[in-house]
């Protein structure tokens, strides 16, 4: 078959390509919107009038929407998404949409229409809770984290997978926009002017450079397993009883700690835009997924591993430690930059009143700068949140 060439989808020219594809039979009323509210894509929802069931083209641009055709982006992060999508379904099927079909050439996959679902940070905003989001998060990132890792895997399959998903341009978004520019002036910042004292005190201070460069330097070298790499409450899908991840066009082979700090980070900023008598049962999804997922990667350890150090005494404790150590770090940078960086979240960006806004954001600061200093002497679930309480606000330009 020839190969494709690749132009952006129109609303009409996904319809006929779904068509094209034998998806829908040709004369089938069709309905086409385009819904994509991301920072990099397009997102075509095509709908079978007759029977109401949809499908969902995504399409890579060869761009970053948000800001540009100044900001050219690989389109190759569409097959990343398709085949990390394919990867995760065979491990958690039910955690994932499923791929119909994916197409190099036009920056194409064809999934699942998940409408029935709704956008867990939307949600969250609205204060709904989701019960089992934590439950189906931990065992999602447990079982793949294992699975594709060194101690779940034939070792020499494993770097395969590492080479298919080697994912330079969307590690450097990560590299600089998570890692680097909110701790330091660069034009990418983005942030309310009555912040600049607080910000300028994180980016004068040396001992927070110099711990979120050893997190830094994780997240370039540490190949563990394959990570979803962008795992924030915008990329799930969810319900009162299902949970689906979207969206892994950051995936790559990198530290088991950095999906989990993402997912704390971003349950951590919903809860600070909360009225304290409403942040419980955020708090809890905090040491329920550390739970679910510390329990779940302990029994795949005693039961799959394929490494002969397994049984060693001691190892799969330090291997849990460092991960929780790294999640809390991480989940300080992920904290940070979406207060200041140039990704935000709508969770604080959406609280109308201006002060109350201001001092959330101030928390977010402290709270992200505690995460990362004071990483190693958190030691379970329950201090990060004893961190989360004592954040208090903070006056203008005094981060303690
Ligand atoms: N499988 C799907 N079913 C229904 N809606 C989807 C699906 N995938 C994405 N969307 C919609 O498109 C939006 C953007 O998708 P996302 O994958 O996050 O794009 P981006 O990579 O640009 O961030 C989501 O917030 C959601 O509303
Ligand atoms: C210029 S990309 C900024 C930001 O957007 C990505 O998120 P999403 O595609 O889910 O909107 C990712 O978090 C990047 O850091």
């Amino acid at each position: 078959m020839s190969k494709s060439i690749y132009e952006p989808l129109t609303e009409s020219s996904a319809v006929a390509l779904a068509v094209r594809l034998g998806i829908f039979p040709e004369g089938t009323p069709l309905t086409c919107r385009e819904i994509g509210d991301g920072n990099l894509n397009l997102v075509f929802r095509i709908v079978d009038q007759r029977t109401g069931k949809g499908i969902v083209i995504k399409q890579a641009l060869p761009y970053a929407k948000v800001v540009g055709e100044s900001w050219p982006l690989t389109l190759k992060r569409a097959i990343i998404e398709s085949n990390a999508l394919r990867t995760f379904a065979s491990y958690v099927p039910q955690y994932v949409p499923t791929v119909y079909y994916s197409d190099e050439s036009l920056a194409i996959t064809v999934m699942e229409d998940l409408s029935h679902l709704q956008i867990a940070r939307k949600g969250l905003i609205e204060g709904k809770t989701f019960p089992l989001l934590s439950e189906h998060i931990g065992e999602f990132i447990a079982k793949t984290l294992f699975y594709t890792s060194d101690f779940g895997m034939n070792q020499q399959q494993k770097k395969q997978l590492v080479q298919q998903f080697v994912n330079p341009e969307l590690c450097k978004i990560t590299e600089d926009l998570v890692f680097t520019d909110p701790f330091f002036d660069h034009e990418t910042n983005n942030f309310e002017p009555e912040l600049r004292h607080d910000v300028e005190a994180l980016w004068n201070d040396e001992t927070l450079h110099l711990e979120t460069a050893k997190l830094k330097r994780k997240f370039l070298t540490e190949a563990d397993a394959l990570i979803h790499g962008d795992l924030h409450t915008g990329s799930i899908f969810a319900s009162d009883t299902e949970t689906k991840i979207i969206d892994p066009e950051f995936a790559f082979y990198g530290p088991f700690g950095f999906d989990i700090g993402q997912f704390f980070a971003n349950l951590l900023l919903n809860a600070l835009s909360r009225k304290e008598h409403e942040q419980a049962p955020i708090l809890y999804h905090i040491e329920k997924t550390w739970d679910v997922f510390s329990t779940v990667f302990s029994r795949l350890w005693e039961q799959h591993n394929v490494e002969p150090y397994a049984k060693t005494n001691g190892w799969l404790q330090d291997i849990l430690h460092t991960i929780f150590v790294d999640a809390v770090g991480f989940a300080g940078c992920e904290v940070i930059r979406r207060t200041i960086g140039l990704a935000h979240v709508a969770d604080l960006d959406g609280i109308s009143d201006k002060q109350r806004r201001l001092e959330a954001k101030r928390r977010a600061l402290q709270l992200g700068r505690a995460l990362i200093l004071h990483r190693y002497s958190l030691r379970s679930a329950q201090h990060i949140l004893a961190t989360f309480a004592q954040t208090s606000t903070v006056s203008e330009g005094h981060l303690a």
